[in-house]
């Protein structure tokens, strides 16, 4: 199965962003790919939180969702969207990633569940949850083409969540992300490749890349991963394609040498004062 990654650089213009995509999107199907995943809000990179809420996208409108699913309708293929900034009701937001058939039709969705309230030191914070309600449930998308883990960027720090996702029958794990620079520098590389290794399932992150228009700047490398923990692609730097062939059977065989999924404990901690 041959699949394809698209790293962008959104900035906060959403018609620019939704073009740009969309063409990197027709190249990817040109090239092959039944199966193809992009970033974390591909739409729109902003953190002002009245902007976004002017810029989020609605189920019907047509520069995002509506857009997207005719698109994988006319290229007949499966299309991930990493996530649309979403407005669920007047005043309140997701990250929400969507699962797009080959028909059109929204095959899942997901909310991303953890959010990224930290700070990184020299100036750099982020309260994503001042933007964004967290998801309340994990997914896992069961398709003719194998079983989709879903998740978005900063999920990717939480293992329990892939474990799940695993043990409810993930194949591949998506990852798509807006991870930034020094963070993406210390451990998106080891993180993804931790994932795989842990749960045997292949890992697809899209990611964005480079300076964005309101002033941040992200890490890129869009990675896809094999069950045993080897970078089958990286994207590097710039914005394009990324392609990479997928054999499913890798799963089992990951998993057959090393069955650590079947060997899950629960654990009791002591503590014991130890002075
Ligand atoms: O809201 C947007 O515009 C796009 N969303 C993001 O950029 C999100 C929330 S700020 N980024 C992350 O979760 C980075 C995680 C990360 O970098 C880490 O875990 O180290």
């Amino acid at each position: 199965m041959r699949i394809a990654l698209i790293q962008l650089n959104t900035g906060n213009i959403v018609a620019d962003a939704v073009t740009a995509a969309e063409s990197l999107i027709r190249e990817a199907a040109a090239g092959g790919a039944v199966f193809i995943s992009t970033p974390e809000t591909t739409h729109l990179m902003e953190m002002n939180r009245k902007a976004v809420l002017e810029k989020a996208c609605t189920q019907d409108e047509d520069l995002g969702l509506k857009r997207f699913r005719a698109l994988a309708a006319e290229l007949g293929v499966w299309l991930h969207i990493g996530s649309l900034i979403t407005k669920v009701a007047e005043d309140r937001l997701a990250n929400r990633a969507f699962l797009i058939g080959p028909d059109g039709e929204i095959k899942a969705s997901y909310d991303k569940i953890h959010l990224f309230d930290v700070d990184l030191g020299g100036g750099e914070a982020y309260r994503e949850s001042a933007l964004y309600e967290g998801g309340k449930a994990a997914v896992v998308a069961k398709t003719p083409m194998g079983a989709f883990g879903l998740s978005i960027c900063y999920d990717l720090r939480f293992a329990y969540l892939y474990r799940a996702l695993a043990h409810a029958g993930a194949d591949i794990l998506l990852v798509p992300a807006a991870f930034t620079k020094p963070t993406g520098e210390a451990h998106w590389h080891t993180l993804l490749r931790a994932r795989a290794i842990e749960t045997g399932c292949f890992v697809l992150a899209a990611a964005q890349t480079g300076h964005h228009a309101t002033g941040r700047d992200t890490f890129g490398h869009s990675l896809v991963i094999d069950p045993w923990g080897r970078v089958i692609a990286d994207a590097g730097e710039d914005v394009g394609v990324t392609y990479a062939e997928l054999d499913l059977a890798k799963c089992a065989e990951a998993r057959q040498k090393i069955p650590s999924l079947t060997h899950d404990r629960d654990i009791n901690v002591t503590t014991v004062d130890a002075k």
